[in-house]
């Protein structure tokens, strides 16, 4: 179990802009926060969770239910790492009053130190707010997963003048309402690298720029445990896929072989140990 409960707040995430880049990745089970822990300074319970770990085919399958649920498993599976939680399509775009009662009730049922939330100029107000009532917000703007189907697909942002112009003023609002950081997702490099030196707060790359505050990626794509295509972005450290399916591949033969169980693996009358 993890032991000293001194996690790093979002305050002390704020602070670190231009020092050590800030790790991130996302997590969303008990085990895999155990094991990442020690090693991030972040840990991101992403509505990717809806599609990496449910199968849904977008974001939008994720409900406020899901990310509380991960959210508890996360934080029971870490200590020292600052926990933040994705707010789900659907549950804070309508008004500041909606976005507030989402972000508490994750608050509440989860103690995770912070949220996040999709947008820029249009979603200021509901960042203001919840920083407002208490809890501090990670912004995201450039390629929005949530907004997959307006956008017919998963667009990268910045390419032309006006959507350098629209991500700027997108940076600029997610400070201005008090975020504590901003993921930069799906962008031109140079657009990414122009907005970490204009904003105060740190930013946090995916898909955008090395010159950013900080780097995220989705867990399962870091590890090589992501089945279907990963994006161009990702790179991976490992490959589960292999380990796993080789295992599952001796596993069955041994169990067709009568190798499975062994000797070690059963209980015998003489020990007692299969008394209960
Ligand atoms: N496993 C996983 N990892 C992720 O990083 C991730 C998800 N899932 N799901 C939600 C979003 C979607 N992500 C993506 C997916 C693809 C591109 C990408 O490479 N887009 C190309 C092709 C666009 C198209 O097909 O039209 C591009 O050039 O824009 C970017 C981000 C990142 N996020
Ligand atoms: C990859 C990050 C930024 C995310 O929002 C998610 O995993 O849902
Ligand atoms: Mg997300």
């Amino acid at each position: 179990m993890p032991t000293a409960d001194i996690r790093i707040s979002a305050d002390a995430i704020r602070r670190s802009k231009g020092g050590t880049p800030i790790v991130c990745l996302t997590a969303y089970t008990y085990p895999i926060a155990r094991l990442l822990d020690d090693h991030v300074d972040l840990l991101l319970v992403g509505d990717s969770v809806a599609m990496v770990l449910h199968g849904h085919k977008t974001t939008l399958g994720a409900s406020l239910e899901m990310m509380i649920a991960h959210g508890q498993a996360v934080m029971r599976g870490s200590a020292r790492a600052c926990v933040v939680v994705d707010l789900p399509a659907g549950t804070y775009e309508d008004s500041a009053e909606q976005a507030v009662a989402s972000a508490q009730r994750v608050v509440d049922e989860t103690g995770c130190q912070a949220v996040k939330l999709e947008g820029g100029v249009d979603m200021a107000r509901q960042i203001a707010a919840i920083v407002a009532a208490g809890i501090p917000v990670m912004g995201h703007i450039g390629l929005q997963p949530q907004s997959v189907e307006k956008d017919g697909g998963y667009k990268i942002k910045g390419r032309t003048e006006e959507t350098v112009a629209a991500l700027v003023r997108d940076a600029l609002a997610v400070e201005n309402a008090g975020a504590f950081s901003v993921v930069i997702e799906g962008t031109v490099e140079t657009v990414a690298a122009d907005i970490t030196r204009r904003i105060a707060i740190p930013t946090i790359g995916i898909g955008a720029s090395g010159d950013c505050d900080g780097q995220v990626l989705v867990i399962d794509d870091m590890v090589g445990l992501t089945v279907d295509r990963v994006p161009k972005f990702v790179k991976e450290y490992a490959t589960l896929r292999r380990v796993i399916s080789h295992a599952a591949e001796s596993y069955a033969a041994e169990v067709r072989s009568r190798t499975f169980p062994g000797p070690s693996h059963v209980f015998s009358a003489a020990t007692g140990k299969d008394k209960t």
